[in-house]
């Protein structure tokens, strides 16, 4: 029996929910997913400065899910926010979905594309592929043109976005695979996938199979060298529910 953390870090109650059913749904019968999201923080990741609030959220939700006893952990958001800070904290595997998603997109084809919700937020996709080493695995990004919580408002728009955006990426990039760039679009990949006819890769269930495997292989995060625990200190302010 595994206990998986799966922390969305926005503060969007619904696109947690969203994210917690896509984990659940390819978790194995012997894990347990825990879906939470940080008690204070954005409620979208829209940018560098989201994403600064936002990983701190990410550290106080790691701290949490050690307490609960999660073996293992995934950020639920495609900028990966504050990952390495994660692994730091974690003594179980941190996964990204962004991360987890394009590694699974090598593995199925020769080039990928990635479909995201603003185009600023591309910016973030273009540095994950450098830090990564996957730039010369993706022929291209396109933008929904839509905020992130589009993808919760019910009108349906946002998904018929990524669903036209997918058909036209297939049509011109010459790619294999497609990355679907939100968490928040983790239940469109299987439908995609069989309508299209090429893999369309969602990176929370691939993160939670990936930290499955991480767990299984009895791989945690290396404690030694630069993802050792946090030297310890005073911690001010707000900051220390971090300590
Ligand atoms: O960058 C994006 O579009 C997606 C990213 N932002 C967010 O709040 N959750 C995410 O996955």
């Amino acid at each position: 029996q595994h206990l998986i953390q799966v922390i969305n870090p926005n503060t969007s109650a619904a696109m947690t929910h969203t994210i917690g059913d896509a984990a659940r749904s390819v978790a194995a019968p012997g894990t347990t997913i825990l879906a939470t999201c940080p008690t204070q923080g954005v409620e979208s990741i829209e940018g560098h400065f989201d994403e600064a609030i936002a990983a701190i959220g990410v550290l106080e939700q790691i701290k949490h899910g050690k307490a609960q006893g999660a073996h293992g952990h995934v950020i639920a958001c495609f900028g990966d926010p504050g990952l390495l800070a994660a692994r730091e904290l974690a003594s179980g595997p941190v996964v990204g979905i962004a991360e987890a998603a394009m590694h699974m997109a090598t593995l199925v084809a020769t080039r990928f594309s990635i479909v995201t919700t603003l185009p600023r937020t591309v910016i973030i996709a273009r540095h994950l592929l450098q830090q990564y080493g996957f730039e010369h695995h993706c022929a291209a990004l396109h933008a929904i043109d839509l905020p992130v919580l589009a993808l919760e408002d019910g009108t349906g728009l946002a998904q018929m976005k990524v669903r036209e955006r997918c058909i036209q990426a297939k049509r011109e990039d010459g790619s294999g695979a497609i990355v679907l760039g939100c968490g928040g679009m983790a239940n469109l990949a299987r439908e995609l996938t069989q309508e299209l006819g090429i893999p369309v890769i969602d990176g929370v269930t691939a993160a939670v199979k990936m930290v499955e495997s991480l767990v299984a292989l009895g791989l945690g995060t290396s404690k030694y060298g630069d993802l050792a625990y946090p030297n310890k200190k005073p911690l001010s302010g707000g900051f220390d529910m971090l300590s």
